[in-house]
């Protein structure tokens, strides 16, 4: 049950967040829609109904994300849960030979900027907001969900933009669970392997179908639903803190 309380999810207007944002609901809490303004988060948040508010926001911006967390105050009056899921992804290797090609600089930026530097940009902004509610009985005032990958631990040819990103948001869970546990602001990051989201629909097809055989079990790929139960999860139980949790149904990806 995640009556109550109100989370704020980044990247909600797809994939594993939205189903995040959607069960935030449906079990009773509320939920700020973060996503770019070109996504359908709007038409998502209306779906959704008076619980939830879309705030178009690029997860990079200081002002973007400030300006969310205004909306969360001023409609909800607080905020209980942050729970980052804005990624993005490319595929690239370090250095094309074929083509006398090298990563682009760029693209390797871009990646970092998203995933790492915009995850750390809503944890050092959020937990302002987080910080202001009274403790419980434990002591705790609320909770921190990131999303990296199992990219982070073994990235395949093609991915050292984006393994790089994610092993960021692995390294910075444990310092980050230290510096916030004196406020008893509690952060769990979630390691997932491969979901049925958009996000994966644009790997291509060879990759995709290789790498959902290489599940042991289920031998499937992920619902977003299952992503988003691990998310309420790491909410509700009050011992997860500064941990990275794999929900990959035993999969380690192939070179
Ligand atoms: C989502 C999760 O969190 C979970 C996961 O991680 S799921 C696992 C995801 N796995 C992946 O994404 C694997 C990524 N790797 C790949 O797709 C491929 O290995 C790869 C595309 C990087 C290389 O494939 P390859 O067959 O060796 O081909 P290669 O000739 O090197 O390049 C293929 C294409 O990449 C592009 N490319 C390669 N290097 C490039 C560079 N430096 N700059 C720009 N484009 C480049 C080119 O567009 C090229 O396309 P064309 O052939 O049409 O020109
Ligand atoms: N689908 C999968 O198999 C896996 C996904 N992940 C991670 O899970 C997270 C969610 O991925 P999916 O739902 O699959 O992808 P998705 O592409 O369906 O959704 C990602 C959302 O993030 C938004 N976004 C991108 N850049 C943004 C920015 N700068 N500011 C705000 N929002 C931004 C996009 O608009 C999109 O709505 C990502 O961090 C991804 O790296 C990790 C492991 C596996």
């Amino acid at each position: 049950m995640l009556k109550g309380l109100v989370g704020l999810v980044t990247g909600s207007a797809s994939g594993l967040g939205r189903a995040t944002a959607e069960r935030f609901v449906k079990e009773g809490g509320k939920v700020v829609i973060c996503d770019l303004p070109t996504s359908k988060g709007s038409e998502f948040a209306s779906q959704l109904g008076e619980n939830a508010v879309f705030v178009p926001t690029d997860v990079t911006s200081e002002k973007d994300v400030s300006e969310a967390l205004n909306i969360c105050k001023d409609k909800f009056g607080r905020l209980d849960a942050a729970v980052n899921c804005a990624g993005i992804g490319v595929a690239f290797k370090t250095y094309n030979f074929n083509k006398s090609l090298p990563h682009k600089l760029d693209d390797f930026t871009k990646v970092l900027m998203v995933n790492t530097v915009g995850t750390f940009n809503v944890i050092r902004l959020a937990v302002g907001v987080i910080g202001q509610n009274e403790p419980n009985e434990d002591g705790q005032r609320g909770v921190v969900v990131n999303t990296a990958s199992v990219a982070a631990y073994d990235g395949q040819i093609g991915q050292a933009a984006y393994s790089a990103s994610k092993g960021a948001i692995v390294g910075m869970t444990l310092p980050i669970a230290r510096d916030l546990a004196s406020q008893g602001i509690r952060i769990v990051t979630i390691a997932p392997g491969l979901f049925d989201t958009p996000l994966l629909q644009s790997l291509p097809e060879k990759v995709r179908h290789f790498l959902a055989k290489t599940i042991p079990f289920p031998s499937r790929l992920g619902k977003p639903e299952e992503y988003a139960q691990m998310v309420e999860c790491c909410i509700r139980n009050p011992l997860l803190n500064g941990e990275v949790i794999r929900l990959d149904g035993a999969l380690r990806m192939m070179a």
